[in-house]
């Protein structure tokens, strides 16, 4: 056992090395949030980037908390083209949920496990502002926001002073006074753009982008960002898989050096993404 622990502290050495003051950008959600086991790997993973210098952002989902507390007040969730309709007394729940509970949660959890985190929101000096998304076939969405600027300054000082920021995805509205929810992927594929980050990892439920959506034996490693549209249209990529992989592509194209879509359920996926020759799921480059 110990051997193997050397053995695999040689391997990480070099790639410490690599992502040493490095920005990566890990969004957590899905499974990996539910399963108590999980998230317990997940939050070591985290504290043990920061300790040894990679400057890691946390980005927060939290979906299925929101529509359990929905449920509790008898409101159905309802969603338009994958996007949470959300009108005013949801845009209350969803803020507390997210801002209040969850992220609370993941803040207290990690500085327990030794590291030094703080939750932000998208309103936390204008990190994440929003205008009500609309699309051109008029499509209502109600309070869901389309970012239109990041403003990441308070998340790289509490990375230079080795804090971990923990950000929930509520918007500040730029044109009016109220706040704006926003899916989870795309706020942490905007803000990895903004820090223009070494790396942005998508926790998920399947192992990456595959093949065939149905076999999990099929997956694609790594994808130039320039292949993609291609998959789309040929249907290889399809639902709920189009926006991650849009986030992706987003992210590489604005400079991002590199983007992952990952298997949430496995443990310490992040860590042997990030410290392993092996590599997990499928990036994007
Ligand atoms: N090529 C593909 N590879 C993997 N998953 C795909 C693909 N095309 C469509 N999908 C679907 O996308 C789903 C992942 O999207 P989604 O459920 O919205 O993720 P999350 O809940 O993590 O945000 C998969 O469960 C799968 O059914
Ligand atoms: C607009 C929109 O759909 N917002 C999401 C925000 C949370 C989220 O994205 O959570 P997951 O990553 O766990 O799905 C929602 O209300 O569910």
């Amino acid at each position: 056992m110990e051997k193997y622990r050397a053995q695999m502290l040689i391997e990480a050495l070099p790639h410490i090395q690599k992502y040493y003051g490095k920005t990566v950008v890990v969004k957590y959600g899905g499974n990996a949030m539910i399963n108590e086991d999980l998230k317990d790997a997940v939050i070591h993973d985290i504290v043990l980037l920061s300790l040894v210098g990679v400057r890691i952002v946390v980005v927060h989902g939290g979906g299925p908390e929101i529509s359990g507390m929905l449920k509790k007040i008898g409101k159905k969730s309802e969603f338009v083209k994958g996007l949470r309709y959300t009108d005013r007394e949801t845009m209350d729940i969803v803020q507390m949920v997210l801002c209040g509970k969850v992220n609370k949660e993941l803040v207290s959890l990690l500085n327990k496990a030794g590291g030094s985190g703080v939750g932000l929101s998208g309103m936390d000096d204008g990190l994440l502002q929003a205008v009500r998304k609309k699309d051109e076939d008029g499509t209502d969405y109600g309070y869901v926001g389309d970012i239109v600027k990041v403003n990441p300054k308070l998340v790289n000082d509490m990375l230079e002073d080795g804090y971990i920021p923990v950000v929930s995805t509520a918007a500040m509205g730029v044109d009016d006074d109220t706040s704006y929810n926003i899916n989870a992927d795309l706020a942490a594929s905007k803000l990895a753009v903004a820090l223009q980050a070494e790396k942005l990892i998508l926790l998920t439920d399947v192992r990456g982008l595959l093949r065939d959506r149905n076999d999990e034996n099929t997956l694609i490693p790594e994808i130039k960002v320039s292949a993609v549209p291609k998959l789309i249209k040929d249907g290889v990529i399809a639902g709920g898989m189009i926006p991650k992989v849009d986030c992706c592509v987003e992210a590489v194209r604005e400079g991002v050096r590199q983007a992952n879509i990952q298997d949430g359920r496995v443990e310490h996926s992040i860590l042997i993404e990030l410290f392993s020759d092996a590599g997990v799921g499928t990036m994007f480059y």
